[in-house]
């Protein structure tokens, strides 16, 4: 398995100042929750880390090693991306989208061969879409596009997933069963960083929690050292009321 670090980096966000640089390590087993008002820094964050924006300053290290000095294809052996926005290139089924995640694994002119067509298959199932399997992309509601992302990284079987925002567009039902597969992966010796909205999602869920200020400042720990009240209303400028249920807190704004 693998582990992904942030070294002294400083995202690159236009026209602000640097803020507090990131050290911090994202190591197999661990779930990390990125929170943060709109416009802090989220996705930013998210594509630094992948690899796909260059940093300010800093540099991010893969199992030791600078992300910028590595393979494409080795980096994308090891992270797996459920981006916030998408866009469909060229018609394709949802079986084939899927099918997209093997390619990492296979030479160029490789076709994908049965034991990449299993898992496809097993992942559009367990993300409730193997029923939509010859449907193309562009015909699907918001929630049946976020769960095939979703279903296309699993089909990759990164060691490192970064999501934004996977619980996007999700009914209550299929959120549940998107954080449970997160933390099941996590379980697997895998890592896990998502950048969320919902502090209840983040609450029940992580175990590392990230915060990030539109100013650049931040700080992240253990999830109940992160979750505290005082710090979320100053974070998000909203007064919230805090309750506990089935032994996690539980956030509502309020007036
Ligand atoms: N290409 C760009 N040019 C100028 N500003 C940019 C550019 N890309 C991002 N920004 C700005 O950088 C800031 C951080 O954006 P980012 O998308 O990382 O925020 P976020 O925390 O993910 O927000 P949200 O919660 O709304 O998704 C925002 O203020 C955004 O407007």
């Amino acid at each position: 398995m693998s582990r992904l670090e942030a070294c002294e980096l400083v995202i690159d966000v236009p026209g602000r100042g640097d803020g507090r640089a990131l050290t911090l390590s994202l190591e197999p087993g661990q779930v990390w929750g990125v929170l943060g008002p709109n416009g802090a820094g989220k996705t930013t964050l998210l594509h630094t880390l992948a690899g796909l924006r260059a940093p300010r300053r800093g540099t991010v290290r893969l199992d030791g090693e600078p992300l910028a000095a590595l393979s494409r294809r080795r980096v994308a052996r090891a992270l797996g991306l459920v981006f916030q926005e998408r866009h469909d290139g060229f018609p394709a089924t949802v079986r084939e989208t899927a099918l997209i995640g093997r390619h990492p694994w296979l030479s160029p002119w490789q076709m994908e061969g049965g034991e990449d067509v299993q898992l496809a298959e097993a992942a559009l199932a367990r993300l409730d879409v193997a029923h939509l399997g010859e449907r193309l992309v562009n015909t699907l509601s918001g929630g049946e596009r976020q769960r095939l992302a979703i279903a296309t990284v699993l089909t990759q079987g990164p060691a490192i997933w970064l999501a934004d925002e996977p619980t996007n567009h999700l009914d209550l039902h299929h959120q549940t069963a998107v954080m449970a597969l997160l933390a099941e992966q996590a379980a697997e010796g895998r890592a896990v960083l998502m950048c969320l909205h919902d502090l209840n999602l983040a609450a029940r869920w992580c175990d590392r929690v990230l915060l990030l200020y539109p100013d650049g400042e931040a700080c992240w720990g253990p999830r109940d050292t992160m979750l505290v009240p005082s710090v979320l209303e100053r974070l998000y400028g909203q007064r919230l009321a805090t309750t506990t249920v089935d032994g996690a807190p539980v956030f509502v704004p309020v007036r």
